[in-house]
């Protein structure tokens, strides 16, 4: 397989988020993961974001990286917290790191793609506005949006809104695995419907403000299998899907929530304001596509969702996620006929056993992961997908969330007792790739 199978158009990229790689805390107010992180039990080892890969002090090395990989592209966020100070006031200190970002980016021809929230929401919107909770959060959005769009729409012209709401409102507000730490199942509710409100409110600004721009969302896209072909399994499961896959992209596309998940939350008040929906569906135009692995998954009369995960058989990576490259193609052709929306992969990788030897890191696992997904996403195409691109997760190993430092899924492998950053095989794999070699 060589790029050129591809279509000529089609972006190769990478991508990384504003929490995990910048560090710069000096130069910012704090966001809810600067307080979840410094909590004592939140992240493996007591790990935070305070330094992280220092990527606001060393951007331009690292855009030189990505010159040198060759990419056509590259996914990053914007850190609300530090182009507003507590998410309401704008910090041109702030807003000046990404200029100068954007445009060494564009000087290198790399196309920026930005993500306007990668969860690091301003501490002060949740401390004192209740955050994603408080309704009023979409219009606190739509300002940060605005002023984005007004100060680099100009030159950027692909925009994400937000990266997983369902990360944010279920692992933040349900398992509390990530910031803010909740536990409380009507809550993550009310939090996902926020964040979508939050989204259409940003796509009605972005459409007067860059009118020559392409804007999208990005979720979680798992490919959701019943552990068995008994019929409360097989039932299970297809409620998993719509919990996590359509409960994301329905309302956008059809204005509306997956009729059965909602008919199956007997307990949960969604409430909603008649025109809800009219800010929800705003039409856009594409979906990110954050692909890693399936779930598969059974009955069970215990859960809230009345379902459980079961173990596959199939390797894993170090997260512990199956290897599945079948489950990205099945979904890339699920979506491209249910939404029949321009998609973008804006991630894809794997964690590894990554280790620096002699100043090198043999990770050929990574090599053969990617290899097996660009596979699946070429079959796609080739049936008839309307992919656009496709970015690795992710440029370096950073911040992996309550994980700490322990994950690396980077294509650089970075030494955070020195910050020296090493291209891994992979990363020489796709350089390569990428020169259709
Ligand atoms: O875990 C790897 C990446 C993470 O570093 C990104 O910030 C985030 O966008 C991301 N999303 C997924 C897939 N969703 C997910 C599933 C379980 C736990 C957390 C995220 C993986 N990843």
């Amino acid at each position: 397989m060589k790029r050129t199978d591809f279509p000529k158009e089609f972006k190769f990229g990478t991508a990384t988020a504003s929490y995990q790689i910048e560090g710069g805390i000096e130069d910012r107010s704090p966001s809810i993961w600067d307080e979840f992180s410094h909590t004592p039990g939140k992240t493996k080892n007591g790990d935070n974001g305070d330094v992280a890969c220092d990527h606001y002090h060393r951007y331009e090395e690292d855009i030189e990286i990505m010159k040198d990989i060759g990419v056509d592209a590259y996914r990053f966020s914007i850190s609300w917290p530090r182009v507003m100070t507590d998410g309401i006031k704008p910090n041109e200190k702030g807003i000046d790191f990404y200029q100068k970002l954007v445009d060494k980016l564009l000087e290198n021809n790399i196309t920026p793609f930005i993500t306007l929230y990668h969860w690091d929401l301003p501490l002060y919107l949740y401390k004192e506005k209740n955050g994603w909770l408080n309704p009023d959060i979409a219009n606190y959005f739509q300002d940060y949006a605005s002023l984005m769009f007004n100060k680099l729409g100009d030159r950027v012209k692909h925009w994400i809104t937000l990266n997983e709401p369902w990360c944010s409102a279920f692992l933040g507000y349900f398992v509390g695995e990530h910031a803010p730490g909740h536990k409380d199942f009507q809550e993550s509710f009310y939090v996902a419907h926020n964040l979508l409100r939050s989204h259409g409110k940003a796509v009605i600004a972005f459409r007067d403000i860059v009118k020559d721009g392409k804007i999208g969302i990005t979720n979680v896209v798992t490919k959701v299998e019943s552990l068995s072909n008994d019929e409360k399994d097989i039932q299970a499961a297809k409620l998993v899907d719509q919990y996590i896959n359509g409960w994301y992209h329905d309302p956008i596309v059809y204005g509306k929530y997956p009729e059965e998940a909602v008919n199956s939350l007997k307990n949960i008040k969604l409430d909603i304001p008649e025109n809800d929906f009219d800010i929800i569906s705003q039409t856009i135009d594409f979906f990110g596509v954050n692909y890693y692995s399936r779930q598969v998954i059974s009955y069970d009369e215990n859960h809230p969702l009345k379902f459980k995960h079961a173990e596959g058989p199939l390797p894993k990576t170090e997260m512990g996620w199956e290897i599945y490259p079948k489950g990205l193609y099945d979904k890339l052709v699920e979506f491209n006929n249910k939404y029949k929306l321009p998609l973008y992969i804006t991630e894809n990788g794997m964690a590894g056993p990554d280790k620096l030897e002699n100043e090198q890191i043999h990770d050929d696992y990574r090599i053969n992961y990617i290899k097996d997904h660009f596979k699946s996403t070429l079959d796609a195409i080739k049936d008839g997908v309307d992919l656009r691109g496709y970015f690795i997760w992710s440029l370096m190993d950073n911040f992996e969330w309550a994980h700490g430092y322990s994950k690396r899924f980077g294509l650089v492998y970075v030494d955070y007792n020195t910050q020296k950053r090493y291209l891994k095989d992979s990363a020489l794999w796709y350089k390569n790739f990428l020169l259709n070699k």
